[in-house]
């Protein structure tokens, strides 16, 4: 549904974008993950055909974005960071005229509207002026503007920010309900929002991707070693050393609790019930043991920062899988 091949953006003698290149399948959810500065408006903004790539291609439908513009603005929905709306209008207002600029009249409009104003609940609003509105109805009227042709590609840039907890689940069951019927690309710099809302993400960094997977693939594939917890009632001053003793062990480390170390060994051994024994045999009172893998956080660190920004290794491997 969304083809992006090898595009390139420079503004001057910046390279913002350099050579990406994805696909987003129809009722897929894609999160296009980085930090601030890393490109992601400028690929939303070539996609959406509002600025020409100044190498690649990318297709929407099947539609060249430069060459064929108004097709591909047909079938796209687009949810800018800042809420395209109109503070002076009431929330019905400001829809009949995006309905209308997208060539809707007479019941097709108003069919067009009743759909969007359901499926956001924005019923009870539809008379009140959008300066009056929460934020989150306003990112809701947002929605609705981009969802009212019924568009088969939506690209929502940053949709949650700036909004509270409860206008954030609102909105990501919003999007997770899109799925499916829709082809979605959210731009994020939020690590939890690519998780629970997407089935597939690529990260972004300093204008180029440097990876892409489903969430849970690309924490395997940056863990390097298994790890588990352990945690002791009783242990020896010794402990660090005495669990090297267990076959298998590869590296034991510290962490901020005395009584607890995580034990590594190599990928896809399981020694948990030789660590078990062994603490067990030393009458350290073993309280709990539980395996640790990396977090999607983690993944984003290692992939967006340069190994000497890192934090200590003990800490970033610490995340547990959701
Ligand atoms: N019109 C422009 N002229 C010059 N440089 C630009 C322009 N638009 C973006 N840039 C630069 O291109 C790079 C990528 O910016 P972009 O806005 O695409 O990043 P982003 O990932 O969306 O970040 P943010 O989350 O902060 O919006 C940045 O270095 C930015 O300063």
């Amino acid at each position: 549904m969304i083809e992006v091949r090898n595009i390139t953006k420079r503004y001057g003698h910046l390279t913002a974008i350099d050579r990406v290149t994805f696909r987003v399948d129809k009722g897929e959810v894609l999160a296009f993950l980085g930090p601030n500065g890393a490109g992601k408006t400028t690929t939303m903004r070539i996609l959406t055909s509002f600025i020409p790539a100044t190498e690649g291609t990318a297709h929407v439908a099947g539609f060249d974005c430069a060459e064929q513009p108004e097709e591909v603005k047909k079938r796209i929905g687009y949810l800018p960071e800042t809420p395209p709306v109109y503070q002076e209008l009431t929330v019905a207002e400001y829809l009949t005229f995006v309905g209308k600029v997208r060539g809707f009249s007479g019941t097709e409009l108003r069919t067009a509207m009743e759909r969007v104003m359901e499926r956001l609940a924005l019923g009870s609003v539809q008379h009140r002026l959008i300066a009056n509105l929460s934020r989150g109805y306003r990112q809701r009227v947002g929605l609705a503007q981009a969802l009212i042709h019924d568009p088969p590609v939506l690209i929502l840039d940053e949709p949650t920010v700036g909004l509270d907890p409860k206008q954030i689940i609102e909105i990501r069951e919003l999007i997770k309900s899109l799925a499916g019927s829709h082809s979605v690309i959210l731009s994020t710099h939020i690590l939890p929002e690519a998780t629970a809302v997407c089935q597939r993400v690529v990260i972004i960094n300093g204008g180029r991707i440097v990876a892409e997977d489903t969430p849970d693939q690309l924490s395997a594939r940056l863990r390097r070693s298994e790890k588990i917890s352990v945690t002791l009632k009783a242990p020896a001053a010794d402990m660090m050393e005495r669990f090297r003793d267990v076959a298998g062990v590869e590296h034991v480390l510290t962490t901020s609790d005395p009584r607890t170390v995580l034990i590594e060994c190599a990928l896809g051994k399981d020694i948990r019930e030789d660590v078990a024994r062994f603490a067990v045999g030393q009458n350290w009172g073993l309280l709990e043991m539980k395996p640790v893998s990396m977090t999607l956080e983690d993944v984003f660190l290692r992939l967006t920062q340069r190994e000497d920004e890192l934090p200590n290794s003990n800490e970033t491997t610490m995340g547990e899988r959701h």
